[in-house]
Order: C-alpha cells, then sequence, then structure tokens
C-alpha cells in the first residue's frame, strides 16, 4: 500500500519553536539560532500501527493578533499543530486567537489539532502553567503536550497524536461536515 498522504500545518506566534519542532521531528536536530521562517516544507516517512504515512508538514511564518488567517492554509489541511511557548503569556493569548480564526475560516466546529506548550526546558521563566493549556485544549477538545524541542521531549508525540486524530476523524461522525480538507 503506497502512504497515506497528510498535510500538517505547524502555526503559532513568532519564535514559540515551529521550525524547532519540525527540525527536530524530521531531522533529529536541535539548532540553536533564531532565523524568523517566511514558509517551509518538510516531509517525512512515518509508520504507525502497520500503516504508512507521508506527512507534508508546513512550517508557517509567526503570526500576532492582527494578523489575517492565511487563506493557503485552510484549504487540503488534515490537521493542525498550534504551538505557544511556556515562557510567553502573549504568545498563549495569540495562540487563542489563531484558533478562533481558524476555526472562523474552516466554516465548522471539529478540526484534527493538537495544543503544544514549547520550551519546557526553561522552567524557570514559565509563564503559562500546565493547567492552563490543559483546560485551553480541552475547551476545544483538542490534545494537549508540553514539549521541549531542545531536549526532544514529547515532540514525536505531537505527531503521533495528530495522525491519530485525523484517522479517527477520517472514520467517524465528522466525516459529513467535511467540506474543506483532503480525505484518502
Ligand atoms: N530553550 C529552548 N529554546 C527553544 C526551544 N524551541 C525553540 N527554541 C529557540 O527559540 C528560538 C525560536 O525558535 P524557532 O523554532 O525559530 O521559532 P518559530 O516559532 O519557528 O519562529 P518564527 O519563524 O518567527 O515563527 C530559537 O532561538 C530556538 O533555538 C525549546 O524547546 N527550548
Amino acid at each position: 500500500m503506497p502512504p497515506k498522504q497528510r498535510n500538517i500545518a505547524m502555526m503559532g506566534y513568532r519564535s514559540v519553536g515551529k521550525s524547532s519542532l519540525s527540525i527536530q521531528f524530521v531531522e533529529g536536530q536541535f539548532v540553536d539560532s533564531y532565523d524568523p521562517t517566511i514558509e517551509n516544507t518538510f516531509t517525512k516517512v512515518t509508520r504507525i500501527n502497520n500503516s504508512d504515512y507521508e506527512v507534508k508538514l508546513v512550517d508557517t511564518a509567526g503570526q500576532d493578533e492582527y494578523s489575517i488567517f492565511p487563506a493557503q492554509y485552510s484549504m487540503d489541511f488534515h490537521g493542525y499543530v498550534l504551538v505557544y511557548s511556556i515562557t510567553s503569556q502573549k504568545s498563549f493569548e495569540v495562540i487563542k486567537i489563531i484558533y478562533e480564526k481558524l476555526i472562523d475560516v474552516m466554516g465548522k466546529v471539529y478540526v484534527p489539532i493538537v495544543l503544544v506548550g514549547n520550551k519546557t526546558d526553561l522552567h524557570q521563566e514559565r509563564a503559562v502553567t500546565f493547567d492552563e493549556g490543559k483546560k485551553l485544549a480541552e475547551s476545544w477538545k483538542a490534545t494537549f503536550l508540553e514539549t521541549s524541542a531542545k531536549q526532544n521531549e514529547s515532540v514525536d508525540d505531537i505527531f503521533l497524536q495528530l495522525l491519530q486524530h485525523i484517522e479517527k476523524d477520517n472514520n467517524g461522525s465528522n466525516q459529513q461536515s467535511k467540506t474543506n480538507c483532503l480525505l484518502s
């Protein structure tokens, strides 16, 4: 069987670690320099529960509360990783706004999402509690994870959980409400 193609977008405020998480997942390394992203696409083939997936990961430019949701990310995506930094309350506020805009442009209530609180290695600078992140994800019916791209903590879990979410969504009752997402 050919691998199932899954398109995933990484979104969030600037400098929260979207690129670092993508590079850690795809290349297994952490780069300590900061280079703002315009847009990068990564591809990785991974195997879950005896199925092969070709993950196309789109690392988007950092957004703020004033950004217009980029229309190109509302179509042809199976799932979204919404990232904030646990060291930045601002990035937590911005992720809520990005979520509202995403739901708005998708025109439906359920979208497979993993909410990620990144940079757990910087625990002395923590500004957002685990419970705050967990509650927010619960209110979205999304999965919640705290990660460290630097220490490669729970990074693979983001994509494992999202791919499983997408699979459930494709097989489940949400299918009839799909208009914008690719199914295969
Ligand atoms: N300590 C620590 N630093 C991190 C972690 N993840 C990313 N960083 C650092 O945070 C800075 C920004 O990381 P990026 O991955 O470029 O962030 P981004 O969200 O892609 O940024 P934009 O391209 O502006 O949207 C870099 O200096 C990274 O090295 C982490 O888990 N721990």
